[in-house]
């Protein structure tokens, strides 16, 4: 493999990337139609979060997850958390994650692929209905490093204009259960 430097030798250089992104609905592209059900989450979102798992400590974390989209039929996600200590003070950053929400065709059904910096990436399926979201995987990728992650299941819903989720994992041997939920407020957007 080898990289020809020829083709672009003397060319001007490119213009920064000439597409907006926002996540916020009153400004940029239109919103796709495709997108309209997964609207309600659209911005960006803060709040705290509790979790566990058999071999490990209970957990309380905080959160920022932004939706964001560039006017074509998919969604950007983006969560970033950290551990709060007792005195609500971050004690250290934990689990990332980024993907893509996209609708599948004109249904109410929805695919959402994530990827982790743990090693590990996952293709979930499930449907939107109303303000809820409800999505299972179909495929968890996990690099020869990565913990042993089998399966997951995701609910969010908007409630009481809030984001609320719920995240249940079949990882390290155990059966499905819960590893974290979590309620957000939206902070922008
Ligand atoms: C908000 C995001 C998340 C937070 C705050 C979080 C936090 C934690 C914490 C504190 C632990 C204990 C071990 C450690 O300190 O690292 C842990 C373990 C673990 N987490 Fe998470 N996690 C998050 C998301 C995820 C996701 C998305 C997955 C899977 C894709 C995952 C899979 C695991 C696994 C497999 C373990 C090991 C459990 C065991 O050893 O039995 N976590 N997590």
């Amino acid at each position: 493999m080898s990289i020809d430097r020829a083709p672009w030798e003397g060319l001007a250089p490119v213009d920064p990337y000439p597409y907006e992104e926002t996540h916020d609905l009153r400004s940029g592209p239109d919103l796709h139609p495709r997108l309209l059900g997964l609207l309600p989450f659209v911005g960006v979102w803060r709040g705290r979060g509790r979790g566990g798992y058999p071999d490990i400590e209970d957990f309380t974390y905080a959160q920022e997850i932004r939706f964001s989209h560039d006017g074509r039929p998919f969604l950007f996600y983006e969560a970033r958390a950290w551990i709060l200590g007792d005195d609500d003070k971050p004690v250290r950053p934990a689990g990332r994650e980024v993907g893509w929400w996209r609708p599948v065709g004109e249904t109410d059904e929805v695919e959402l692929l994530l990827s982790h910096p743990t090693g590990i990436q996952e293709l979930y399926y499930g449907k939107v209905e109303g303000t809820k979201v409800e999505v299972a995987t179909d495929a968890v990728l996990r690099s020869p490093t990565a913990k042993e992650v089998a399966a997951g299941q995701r609910l969010y819903g908007i409630v009481d204009r809030a984001l609320l989720y719920a995240y249940d994992m079949a990882a390290m041997g155990h059966p499905l259960q819960s590893h974290m939920s979590a309620r957000l407020e939206r902070v922008a957007g």
